[in-house]
């Protein structure tokens, strides 16, 4: 038998266990099974010395430094570190900043959690060998909201993020620092992750270029995950141009993640951005705008991109999905649940997958268990929520939001099946005050939920969807949302770059 650190459980530990499962064991039967899992517990001393089966960590670097005052404006940076890749390639010359929910290797990670704070990864995300391989310089990680459950940037631990258009506004999130940074003009480009809107909320509010990609199309490897189904992650930058680069060298399949079902080679998206949409067919989707939320200018100037893109040569006609109106409701049990199941009473990484689990990872995140009275308001909220509906209500609602989810795949692929893509506000509004400190309970959980009803859907269904800037209302940036068919974020670049070219966003006005 190999030596090894794991030992029998006691006849006390097992009949607890047993108790735990609902058994009543008599003393014999206790004793013989106790005897009988001898195998079993030196099976598990073999796994516990071999070497773990981890990716390389190919790209020498150092912790880097957490900056403070002048040098961190916007509380957008946790740790500034420079990392430089190969010294050729697509990227060669641009900073990329990553969100702290991304594993690099040796650099300090807290994914906006106190409980996680202290944790070092010992790998790359696959995404991050990917941009550092591609030439990329890797400068930092990016503040993202607690465990990245929030469409504000008021939940984060290390200090609320804040707009670089206004000081005391959110910058959105959850992938808040990624959309500043990019915002303040720090950074060309930087990674986000997105399960309820988290990449193409930020970049609404910063006024920033955000892709979430066709689920799937880019690996979620070495990232820590909400749910899996739910799970993207995706390029936020400056220009249009480079989202189409990142997501060039980001994407395809890495054979380490199950969310990865699609192996069609990755398209050269920077050769479709061009020759503009004269003819592209455009539904502007009824129930994507008047929300009882949302703000009248906010839905003007989404409008009124919408006139400019018919001025650009496209069709474009208003359509009813009424499913839409009820897609954040059907994704609420995917997430509440969903999350609870896997990102936290799961360690992150849950069961009943092959691919990469960052056991470092989950043995760190394991914190949470004996410090829940730290976790956010907005995920003690969604928890409270997913934990009682998976005890009470056996994962009853889970399971059939997970059907309907395949309804409105198909209300959006029926409008899909007759246009090249579906035009509405990324929000209901642009940015708002971020909550004073000492804010109630309901507020902060308010404003991280009131943001969502036009991005959660399209986590659900997987369609690739991207926030474009299209206007300021009252100074603040307001957000046109393209989503396309899956794995078309070609069409949505060429609509995109064709807006873009047009016209000087920041011109465009309202109040
Ligand atoms: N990670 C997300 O996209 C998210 C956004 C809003 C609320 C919860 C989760």
């Amino acid at each position: 038998m190999p030596l090894g650190t794991l030992r029998l459980p006691t006849t006390d530990e097992l009949r607890k266990v047993a108790g735990e499962l609902g058994m009543t064991m008599s003393d014999d039967e206790l004793a013989q099974h106790r005897a009988c899992l001898e195998g079993g517990i030196a099976a598990y001393n073999i796994v516990d010395q071999m070497t773990d089966e981890l990716p390389e960590v190919k790209w020498p670097r150092t912790p880097g430094r957490r900056p403070a005052g002048a040098d961190n404006p916007y509380n957008a940076w946790y740790v500034k570190s420079t990392i430089e890749g190969a010294p050729t390639g697509k990227l060669r010359g641009k900073k990329v900043a990553v969100k702290d929910n991304i594993c690099v290797a040796g650099v300090p990670m807290m994914n906006g959690a106190s409980t996680l704070e202290g944790y070092v990864p010992d790998l790359d995300a696959t995404v991050v060998t990917r941009i550092l391989d591609a030439g990329g310089t890797i400068v930092g990680k990016t503040v993202c909201e607690y465990f990245c459950f929030s469409g504000g940037s008021h939940t984060s631990a290390p200090a609320p993020v804040h707009n670089p258009h206004r000081m005391g506004y959110s910058a959105g999130g959850s992938s808040s620092g990624s959309g500043a940074v990019v915002a303040a003009g720090e950074v060309p480009m930087a990674l986000g992750g997105d399960q309820g809107g988290s990449i193409r909320m930020p970049s609404s509010f910063c006024g920033i270029y955000g892709m979430k990609p066709t689920h799937g199309l880019v690996p979620y490897s070495g990232i820590m995950p909400i749910e899996l189904t739910l799970d993207h992650t995706g390029p936020m930058t400056a220009t249009v141009e480079d989202n189409a680069l990142l997501l060039e060298v980001l994407a395809g399949p890495d054979g380490l993640d199950p969310r990865q079902y699609s192996t069609a080679p990755v398209p050269a998206y920077r050769d479709q951005m061009g020759g503009g949409i004269k003819g592209m067919r455009i539904a502007l989707v009824k129930e994507g705008f008047g929300h009882p939320q949302s703000q009248e200018a906010n839905d003007v100037l989404v409008r009124e991109a919408a006139d400019r893109l018919r001025g650009l040569g496209a069709v474009v006609e208003e359509v009813s999905i009424p499913l839409h109106a009820l897609g954040a409701a059907i994704w609420l049990p995917v997430a509440a649940e969903g999350a609870t199941v896997q990102m936290m009473h799961g360690n992150g990484f849950g069961f009943n997958w092959q691919g990469l689990y960052v056991n470092s990872l989950l043995d760190a995140h394991s914190a949470w268990r004996g410090r829940a009275d730290e976790l956010s308001e907005t995920l003690k909220n969604t928890m409270l929520l997913g934990h009682y509906m998976v005890t009470r209500h056996r994962g009853h609602y889970y399971a059939k939001a997970q059907n309907l989810v395949r309804r409105l795949r198909k209300a959006y692929d029926d409008v899909l099946a007759q246009y090249d893509l579906l035009a509405m506000p990324t929000l209901p509004m642009a940015a708002t005050k971020l909550p004073a400190p000492g804010a109630s309970t309901t507020e902060i959980i308010q404003k991280a939920f009131e943001v969502l009803p036009n991005t959660a859907p399209f986590d659900c269904t997987h369609h690739p969807s991207m926030s474009i800037p299209c206007g300021l209302a009252d100074g603040l940036p307001v957000g046109l949302m393209l989503t396309g068919k899956m794995y078309d974020e070609g069409r949505i670049y060429r609509a995109a770059a064709a807006f873009e070219s047009g016209v000087d966003w920041k011109s465009l006005t309202a109040s």
